[in-house]
């Protein structure tokens, strides 16, 4: 077996995008501070970055959700494993999340939240592949929307390797 990773979006490419999405997103809160949440384990690197490119006062907290197991399909099983530390009440709140692929892990974690009366309550993704959709997610920041083929780096693994790769790349398991 000899795995190979082919290059979709270099470093600079990605970069770039991460810092065009903190400046809309400071535009759009202009003056008012922001909440990232951000979605353990993938969604670190993103959120890091992110982070450093907002300029309105930025405040941060993690969660755990599971979706998906080992391999490369969906369990379909959404469960909370590590919760915020933080309560999200009256608070503008952008949930950070590496890959929207199927939708049902953000469709269902955007509910819990929104019980949780935020005062906005907004979702970015790095990466958006709309072709393997099943649940509906409205995204309100998007930084590339990628094929149906299987992604690593910048966050995404393949069983737990791969997430420190600074580009994202397809997986080829030869
Ligand atoms: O749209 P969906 O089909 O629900 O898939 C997206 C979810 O899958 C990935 O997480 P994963 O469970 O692989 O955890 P990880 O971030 O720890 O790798 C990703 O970070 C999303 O949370
Ligand atoms: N690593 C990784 N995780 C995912 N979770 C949902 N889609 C993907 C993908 O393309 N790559």
């Amino acid at each position: 077996m000899s795995e190979s990773v082919r290059v979709m979006l270099p470093e600079e490419k990605v970069n770039q995008r991460i810092a065009e999405l903190g400046e809309e997103i400071s535009k759009e809160f202009a003056g008012e501070p922001v909440h990232l949440i951000c979605i353990l384990k993938g969604s670190v690197f993103f959120t890091c970055e992110l982070a450093k490119r907002i300029t309105v006062p930025v405040t941060m907290d993690f969660m755990t959700v599971s979706s998906y197991g080992s391999g490369t399909t969906s369990s379909g099983n959404v469960k909370i494993k590590k919760d915020l530390d933080e309560d999200i009440a009256g608070k503008n709140v952008v949930v950070i999340e590496d890959i929207i692929d199927t939708g049902r892990t953000l469709a269902c974690l955007l509910e819990i939240l929104k019980e949780r009366n935020p005062k906005k309550l907004k979702l970015c993704t790095l990466l958006d592949k709309p072709d393997r959709r099943i649940a509906d997610v409205s995204v309100d920041y998007t930084g590339f929307v990628i094929p149906d083929e299987f992604v690593v780096g910048y966050g995404l693994d393949y069983d737990q390797r791969y997430r420190n790769l600074p580009y994202v790349g397809v997986l080829d398991l030869g």
